[in-house]
């Protein structure tokens, strides 16, 4: 099975404080999600790697692949994937250091230009947006849905889209090629871990 297709769900340190973080995303992996990146900005390196551990478990109990965001560090250490931003270091030393097998993601904004440097360096899919509004990082660059027409042509990796993804919009954004919608509010926003599994089957059944 092509484990870059389908739901990628991205957690959230304040919608999912207070001992939700294990629980929802335990819901989010039940309800079909593929991929799961762990994004926290705090320093708490302890706890931080705490909680991806448990984070890796969780996936490897439903099959899914856990991308860490931000940390090749934390990455190695748990052998798993790594998503990096333009200002998050070199994707090909993370390559170099991370071996042939975990995935890495590199964001492209709303740059085709990105995404071909991205690939020459060894990504396993390239990301872009927001696509939309997104109370998560309202500051992120705007990209347009045709993008991804001319995303999906040109290159063959798996091509991810983010930013205000919705149960509403993202039939929108796979239609046009997007291997993967990677979503945080429109999931974990909810307000039951039970709301969470319904909405990650609906996402995930857009891609049946
Ligand atoms: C799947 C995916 N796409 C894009 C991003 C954004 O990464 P970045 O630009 O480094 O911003 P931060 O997430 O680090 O704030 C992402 N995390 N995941
Ligand atoms: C990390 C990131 N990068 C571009 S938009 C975004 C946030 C996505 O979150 P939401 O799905 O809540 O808009
Ligand atoms: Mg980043």
């Amino acid at each position: 099975m092509n484990t870059l297709r389908g739901l990628y769900a991205i957690t959230d340190s304040q919608l999912l404080e207070g001992g939700k973080l294990l629980p929802y995303v335990e819901a989010a992996l039940q309800g079909g999600a593929r991929l799961l990146q762990y994004r926290d900005k705090s320093t708490d390196a302890a706890r931080r790697f705490d909680e991806a551990s448990a984070l890796a478990e969780l996936c490897a109990r439903h099959g899914a692949t856990l991308i860490i965001n931000d940390d090749l560090e934390l990455a190695a250490r748990l052998g798993v994937g790594l998503h990096l931003g333009q200002g998050d270091g070199s994707l090909s030393a993370a390559r170099q250091r991370l071996g042939d097998d975990p995935v890495i993601g590199a964001t492209c904004h709303a740059q085709l230009e990105l995404a071909e440097r991205a690939v020459a360096e060894g990504a396993s899919y390239i990301a872009f947006g927001r696509f939309f509004n997104s109370n998560t990082k309202p500051g992120a660059p705007a990209a347009t849905p045709e993008l991804l027409d001319q995303a999906a042509m040109r290159f063959a990796l798996p091509v991810v889209a983010i930013g205000g993804v919705t149960l509403d919009n993202a039939p929108g954004l796979i239609a046009r090629g997007a291997s993967l919608v990677a979503v945080i509010h429109a999931l974990f926003g909810a307000d039951s871990a039970a709301e969470v599994e319904r909405r990650a089957r609906a996402f995930s059944a857009l891609f049946t």
